[in-house]
């Protein structure tokens, strides 16, 4: 007989269902280019449900999603966790609260990481979008993205967004030339705050555009 799971399976199959059906609906809107992006959810105080490295993300079925610990070790599976699991699971450490983390690649969130990249941070402020971020209750507000520097060394950048973090409150940061995370209590939330950076991103570019 094997053992037990460390986790309750209906659970993971409830995370890895809203996964697959949010994730669909984001790639279809080209978010996840060749095979990019990678996605959790909390599955409980020590698991979560992360897709497989190197899936394409716009085709996810259930054997796409595995569980990893939240030291981001493989937890009774063989396959190989997104290579960024560090940055989702660094996330669920550090705030019991988050429960769902968002990581794509879209063209405009590429852009906008290497525009800012110098400044550090995308400065946004005036739109009525902000609610997004202040449980709708005013877009009289202000908000700082920031924007790390690139690198495969997962430990590094890890590193640089808990230096932030123990600053600053945010719900995602850019990487320079790579793409953007977002995350929230559950996974509307965090779709809410993925979406409301992609369009405040789009609306930046915009307006450098026409102000050239
Ligand atoms: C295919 S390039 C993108 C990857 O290097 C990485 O940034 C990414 O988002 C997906 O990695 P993954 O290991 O599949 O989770
Ligand atoms: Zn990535």
């Amino acid at each position: 007989m094997s053992a037990p799971l460390p986790y309750d399976p209906q659970r993971l199959a409830h995370c890895a269902g809203e996964i697959i059906v949010n994730v669909r609906e984001l790639s279809a809107r080209g978010w996840t280019p060749a095979t990019s992006s990678n996605f959790s959810r909390r599955i409980d105080a020590q698991h979560a449900a992360i897709t497989v490295s190197g899936r394409d993300k716009g085709r996810l079925t259930e054997a796409d999603i595995m569980v990893v610990d939240l030291k981001g070790e493989p937890v009774a599976t063989h396959h190989r966790p997104s290579a960024e699991t560090l940055l989702h699971t660094q996330l669920y450490q550090r705030y019991p609260e988050v429960g769902c983390v968002l990581h794509t690649h879209s063209q405009t969130q590429t852009v906008a990481s290497r525009l800012y990249a110098g400044a550090g941070h995308v400065h946004l402020e005036g739109y009525e979008l902000l609610k997004a971020f202040t449980g709708n209750t005013t877009h009289e507000t202000s908000l700082e993205l920031p924007v790390l520097p690139n690198t495969q060394d997962m430990p590094t950048l890890a590193a640089q967004v808990d230096a932030l973090l123990d600053h600053q409150p945010m719900w995602g940061y850019l990487i320079d030339g790579h793409g953007l995370y977002a995350w929230g209590r559950d996974m509307p939330e965090a779709r809410r705050h993925l979406e409301a950076f992609e369009f405040l991103l789009g609306c930046e570019l915009e307006l450098r555009r026409l102000q050239r």
